[in-house]
């Protein structure tokens, strides 16, 4: 039975569900050290924000196959080495998009009535009614950094509390922010105008203190801010300063850049002019069950060896396409390992032909396939969905890929044409009905031939008598041969023999088979 570590707290939904094909472990507050010392035992991961996937933990976990965030930020995981081990990451893109944008509403409106202090003043025995005079967000000016999931949702709400939209987000196109009642602007302005402004941008290289002094001090002095996105983005020394010495209004923060927030940090000293609450975004009962399913469900199915669908390092499949797909990345798999196999050497070249009705469809997952079956004779299981781009570009292969729907021999074919140090190969491939996978040309020759584990290929003179000596050669070795089909163009010209057999070829073999007169070329694959 696979093991799976849980490592932050996770709902018991999420739990269950990996109980059922997996030995769980639940072991929360884990020192980096400590986690390097057990992950070699685990083949899968489960977070939240709490865990730090740094290298050294990714380096160690040698059966590790997929790290599960339950959550949308994956910025405390190590993606790109997880990426070149192998290892798949998976998020739960929308569980906890409502629980957040709330948040954020709610960090808004406790900032602007002084909820926490006036709260805290009436559990301490008093009754400050004028100590504590608000301000209203109506007709106010919200300005929203990042037009995603969560700051849509929070657009609309801030839409129906009569508050005046902003927004800035360089991927998203003027009529998506319209649609949402937004006016698209640069981020200078947004800070200018905004009486409000809320971060919702996921943390990046680029995001890093994207909020420092200098644009800080943009703002009105009227004006606050609320970060429930992550810690980092806004300079926390800097936005200390701005309040307290009075160029902005205040702060409502969720998310700090060491978290927990250390003990002396210059937030906690900044006074009533700020709200921090530890990190709460996500936790709402609804969304901490909606992630824990979400992600418990995408590790279930990589371990049972399905695909995931948010995996954050591989190229997902639209969810409607995904069954449609499923054979025709099983048929690209084997038609890069049988073409691998003819050509034998190394290959500098592939080129994925999508015919037919598969010319429609979503390419990435059908090429990153091929990939994975043609690197799959020199890296064996060490290849897989996730690192099989890394690494075929690593070995210089360039890969083309090419789509052609009026080829209707088959409903959808594929068709891979691999160039190399021994020459070129092509073949070709169909789905008949649901899932069964056909092999439909060899070098141009038109066969069609089930793939089987143990397989010979011949290029020979099409002549009588050739196939009868092929037959008794096989024999000769104690081969048993289970079908056999030819394939040709003209009569008498050049010709393909395709035979799946029984038993693997033994060695030898092949360089009798090369002495039958007419026998040009002979290949042993497996599949
Ligand atoms: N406090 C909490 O507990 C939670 C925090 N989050 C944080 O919220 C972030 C946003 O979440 P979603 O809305 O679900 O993500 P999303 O991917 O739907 O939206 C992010 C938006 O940010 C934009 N963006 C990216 N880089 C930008 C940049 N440099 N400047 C401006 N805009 C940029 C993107 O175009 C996108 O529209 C997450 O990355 C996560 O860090 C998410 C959930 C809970
Ligand atoms: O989903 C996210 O990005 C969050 O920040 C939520 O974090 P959490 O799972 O509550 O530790």
């Amino acid at each position: 039975m696979p093991k799976v570590l849980v490592s932050d707290p996770i709902d018991q939904a999420g739990i269950d569900i990996l109980s059922q094909v997996a030995q769980v472990d639940v072991n929360t507050g884990l020192s980096a050290e400590q986690l390097v010392k057990i992950i070699p035992d685990y083949d899968a991961l489960m977070i939240r924000s709490g865990t730090q996937v740094t290298k050294e933990i990714i380096e160690a976990g040698n059966s590790l196959k997929i790290i599960g965030r339950a959550g949308v930020g994956v910025d405390n995981v190590d993606v790109p080495a997880a990426t070149r081990k192998g290892i798949v990451v998976v998020n739960s893109p929308e569980g906890n998009t409502i629980a957040a944008a709330e948040h954020a509403i709610a960090m808004m409106l406790s900032m602007s009535r002084h909820i926490p202090e006036a709260n805290a003043s009436v559990k301490a025995g008093k009754w400050e009614r004028n100590r504590f005079i608000g301000v209203e967000v109506y007709k106010k000016t919200l300005g929203i950094v990042g037009l995603g999931k969560i700051g849509s949702h929070l657009a609309a709400a801030a839409k129906a509390m009569g508050m005046k939209l902003l927004a800035y987000d360089p991927f998203i196109s003027t009529e998506r922010a319209e649609q949402l009642g937004c006016r698209l602007v640069e981020l200078e302005l947004l800070m200018r105008e905004s009486d409000y402004i809320t971060l919702h941008i996921p943390k990046t290289p680029e995001t890093l203190h994207l909020i420092n002094a200098e644009v800080l001090s943009k703002m009105k002095p009227t004006a606050r801010i609320i970060n429930c996105a992550r810690g980092g983005i806004i300079d926390e020394a800097a936005l200390a300063e701005a309040i307290k010495e009075g160029k902005i209004a205040g702060a409502a923060i969720d998310v700090y850049e060491h978290e927990p927030l250390e003990a002396d940090s210059p937030l906690r000293n900044v006074g009533q002019n700020i709200v921090l609450t530890p990190h709460l975004g996500a936790s709402t009962a609804e969304a901490q069950v909606n992630v824990a399913i979400d992600v418990a469900e995408q590790i279930r199915d990589v371990l049972l060896g399905l695909p995931a669908r948010s995996a954050v390092n591989i190229p997902g499949i639209f969810p409607d396409s995904i069954e449609k797909l499923k054979p025709y990345l099983q048929l690209a798999e084997t038609l890069g390992n049988l073409v691998s196999q003819l050509a034998g050497g190394r290959v500098d070249y592939l080129n994925v032909q999508l015919q037919g009705e598969l010319a429609n469809n979503q390419s990435q997952p059908v090429v990153v396939a091929a990939l994975k079956g043609l690197l799959s004779q020199a890296l064996r299981e060490r290849v897989n969905y996730v690192n099989a781009s890394i690494e075929a570009k690593e070995r210089g292969i360039r890969v083309v890929e090419t789509r052609d729907a009026s080829i209707r021999d088959y409903t959808g074919s594929l068709h891979l044409s691999a160039k190399g140090t021994l020459g070129e190969h092509t073949v070709t491939g169909a789905v008949l009905g649901e899932s069964e996978i056909r092999i439909t040309s060899v070098d141009d020759f038109p066969v069609n031939v089930s793939p089987t584990h143990h397989m010979l290929f011949t290029l020979h003179r099409d002549m009588p008598g050739i196939i009868g000596k092929i037959g008794s050669q096989l024999g000769s070795f104690n081969v048993n041969i289970a079908s056999m089909q030819v394939g040709r163009k003209i009569v008498r010209g050049d010709a393909v023999m395709v035979l799946s057999l029984d038993d693997p070829l033994p060695e030898g073999i092949l360089a009798e088979i090369l002495k039958v007169p007419g026998i040009r070329d002979a290949y042993t694959v497996n599949l």
